[in-house]
C-alpha cells in the first residue's frame, strides 16, 4: 500500500480513531526519534521536581501556565526558547535530571512508544558537572530498561548552538567520551537551540568528528526560513533532519533545497504540533508533511517538546491520520518505516519490525 494514493481514496479508508486508552493509535506501537528531555516533562513532572527542590520557586510550581502552551495558543519559537530556561530551573542537579528523564520514558511507555531516542544539552551549574549530567541520564536509561521493559531508550547529546562554538567543543568531546564508555546508549549527537546569531557550518568540523568516533548525527534544520543555511546541512547530509519545514516548495521558492531532499532522501523528524504552535506552519493543512507523503520521501511522526507543547506522540499520530485522511494501516506503515530511521543497532531494527508484524498479525480489529 503506497502512503502517496489520492485524498479521496484515503478519505474513504479513513478510520475515525478517538484519543483514549482504547484508540488504535494509542495501541500501536511507536518509535519517537525527536523528544527533547527538558520540553518532553508533564506538568506532573515538573510539579514534583519543584517540590524536590529545597529552593523551588512557587513560579515553578504552579507551571501550568508559564510553562505549557495550551490547546489553541500559538507562540513564537523565541517564546518556546524562554520556557526552556524556565524549565531548567527544575532540572539543575544530577538526581533531579535522573528523576525526570525515568519520568519521560514512563510516559512514552504508556503510550505504547517501544523505541525512543531522547536528547538534551548537557549543562553545568554549581550543583553539577556536565558530566554529571550526562551520567544520570545513562543510568537512568539503564534503570529504566529493568522498570520499564517494553522500551527501549538511546540518548543523543545536544549541541546548543545558542552557546557558541567553544561551548560546541566541550560538549562533542563529552560526547565521544560517553558514546565510547555506553555505545548502546550514547548513539549519536543533534544540533538544536535557537538559531538566531550563528551559522550551521560552523559545527559541522565537530559533527564529522563526532562522526568519525561512530556516532549518528541529527540537525534542527529549515524549522525557520534559511535557505543558505538549509542548503548547507542537506549537502553535510546528516543521518535525519529535525523539522525542515522551509525545505518543500509550500514555504520555500528555492526548488534547489527540494531537488536535494529528493536526491539524498535524508528522513525528516516531523514534529507537527511543535511547529504549528511555534509559529513556523499556519495550520496542519498548510504543514510540509503533505508534501512528504505525496512526493514519498522518508519522515518520521514525532514530538519534540511534547509537555511544553501540551502534546503525545498519540495525539501527533491522530493529528496526521486526520489531517492526511491516513487509515490505521497507513499510521501503521509510517510507525513501521520509522524503524528503519533509528540510530541503534541493525539488530535491534530487526527485532522492532519482527515485534511490528507479529503486533500487526496479532491485532486484525484495530486494521478494520
Ligand atoms: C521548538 N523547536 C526547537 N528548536 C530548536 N531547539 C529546540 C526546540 N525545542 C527544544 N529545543 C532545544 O532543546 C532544549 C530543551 O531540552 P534540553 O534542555 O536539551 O533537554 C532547548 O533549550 C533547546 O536548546
Ligand atoms: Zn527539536
Amino acid at each position: 500500500m503506497s502512503l502517496a494514493e489520492s485524498a479521496e481514496e484515503r478519505q474513504s479508508k479513513t478510520k475515525r480513531c478517538k484519543l483514549d486508552d482504547e484508540s488504535p493509535l494509542m495501541k500501536l506501537p511507536k518509535i519517537e526519534l525527536h523528544a527533547h528531555l527538558n520540553g518532553s516533562l508533564s506538568k506532573e513532572t515538573i510539579n514534583i521536581l519543584a517540590s524536590m527542590k529545597p529552593d523551588s520557586m512557587d513560579m515553578i510550581r504552579n507551571a501550568d501556565d508559564m510553562l505549557l502552551i495550551g490547546e489553541n495558543e500559538q507562540k513564537t519559537l523565541e517564546d518556546c526558547f524562554m520556557i526552556f530556561k524556565l524549565i531548567h530551573e527544575v532540572t539543575d542537579r544530577p538526581e533531579l535530571i535522573k528523576f525526570a528523564t525515568k519520568a519521560v520514558i514512563k510516559d512514552f511507555a504508556k503510550e505504547n512508544t517501544k523505541y525512543l531516542e531522547l536528547r538534551s544539552t548537557p549543562r553545568s551549574n554549581d550543583y553539577m558537572t556536565m558530566d554529571q549530567y550526562v551520567e544520570a541520564i545513562v543510568s537512568a536509561i539503564r534503570e529504566s530498561s529493568l522498570d520499564e521493559p517494553s522500551i527501549v531508550v538511546k540518548f543523543l547529546v545536544s549541541i546548543d548552538r545558542s552557546k557558541g562554538v567553544e561551548m560546541a567543543k566541550e560538549i562533542t568531546s563529552l560526547a565521544i567520551k560517553y558514546h565510547k564508555k555506553h555505545k548502546d546508549v550514547v548513539v549519536g549527537m543533534d544540533m538544536s537551540g535557537n538559531m538566531r546569531g550563528s551559522k550551521a557550518r560552523d559545527f559541522f568540523d565537530l559533527l564529522s568528528e563526532a562522526r568519525a568516533a561512530g556516532m549518528k548525527i541529527s540537525i534542527h534544520a529549515a524549522e525557520v526560513h534559511n535557505d543558505e543555511e538549509t542548503e548547507d546541512v542537506l549537502k553535510f547530509e546528516p543521518e535525519r533532519i529535525g523539522h525542515g519545514t522551509f525545505i518543500p516548495p509550500l514555504k520555500c521558492q528555492n526548488p534547489r533545497l527540494m531537488v536535494l531532499l529528493q536526491e539524498k532522501r535524508i528522513p525528516l523528524e516531523v514534529c507537527l504540533t511543535s511547529n504549528l504552535k511555534g509559529g513556523t506552519v499556519d495550520s496542519f493543512e498548510d504543514h510540509h508533511l503533505g508534501v512528504l507523503i505525496s512526493e514519498e520521501l522518508p519522515f518520521t511522526i514525532c514530538t519534540d517538546d511534547k509537555g511544553v507543547f501540551s502534546t503525545s506522540l498519540t495525539k501527533e499520530y491522530e493529528i496526521a491520520a486526520k489531517t492526511f485522511k491516513l487509515t490505521v494501516e497507513q499510521m501503521w506503515k509510517i510507525s513501521y518505516d520509522s524503524i528503519d530511521h533509528i540510530f541503534g543497532e541493525e539488530e535491534l531494527k530487526s527485532n522492532l519490525k519482527k515485534y511490528w508484524q507479529h503486533w500487526k498479525e496479532d491485532n486484525p480489529e484495530e486494521f478494520k
